[in-house]
């Protein structure tokens, strides 16, 4: 497996990313410039946290025009998996991989904490070695993580089973106060119709030694591994 960590002007999280894959998973990863048009022969695609172009218009707005993104969206076309990890999944979703859209936090506070994730789905290259309800901790950082979509999509996403975390309580409920940022059904990240493509707020690459609270973001990184060798 070969991962190719697309490295915008602001990302903060390109590193982490990227050393996810080669320390935790010993695989090849390489670092892409936005600027580039060549993934690299990279087989796999991660849109890392950030504040790609200081957030200006819209987290996401600008990167989606990086010369980059047009063969990161032939990738995803083409069936190659994309992971948007928080500003990441911002770009997904102004790039159109991934329907929706991230909304400033309801409480308007960048919000820096541990959230409990439950995950809804395992049919996604992201997930496959997850189990369905298993509950995840791992950190959010952002200001602009309330997802949202028209009614009609939500409804779609969620008849077809598109959701792929959830915020929820120690308990594993989706109720209102376990959710950080007021998204629509307790959204924390949701796949396009073939699985390849995930967005996700929280961020699993920083979840993945004990001295950082939590290695439940690892299920994540061995499920694609998983899932490209299959
Ligand atoms: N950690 C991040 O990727 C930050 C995301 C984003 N730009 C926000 O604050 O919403």
């Amino acid at each position: 497996m070969k991962v190719g960590v697309v490295s915008f002007p602001g990302s903060n999280c390109d590193e982490d990313a990227l050393l996810a894959i080669v320390e935790r998973l010993h695989e090849k990863a390489v670092m892409l410039w936005h600027k580039d048009h060549d993934l690299q022969g990279a087989d796999v695609i991660i849109l890392p946290g950030g504040f790609s172009y200081g957030d200006y218009l819209r987290a996401g707005a600008i990167a989606r025009f990086s010369p980059i993104m047009q063969e990161v969206v032939a990738h995803a076309k083409k069936g190659g998996p994309v992971i948007g990890i928080c500003n990441g999944f911002q770009i997904a979703c102004e790039a159109g991989l991934l329907p929706g859209a991230l909304m400033r936090n309801e409480n308007l506070q960048f919000r820096s904490m541990p959230v409990t994730l439950r995950v809804e789905n395992t049919d996604t290259v992201f997930t496959g070695k997850a189990t369905k309800g298993q509950l995840l901790t791992m950190p959010i950082a952002h200001g602009d993580g309330r997802y949202t979509a028209d009614a009609e999509t939500i409804k779609r996403l969620e008849g077809d089973g598109k959701i792929v975390f959830r915020y929820v309580n120690a308990k594993g409920e989706a109720t209102a106060d376990a959710n950080p940022n007021g998204a629509t059904n307790n959204i924390a990240g949701v796949t396009n119709a073939t699985g390849t493509v995930v967005g996700m707020m929280p961020h699993p690459e920083r979840a993945l030694e004990p001295l950082l609270g939590s290695t439940d973001g690892l299920v994540l990184f061995e499920s694609l591994l998983a899932a490209v060798n299959a």
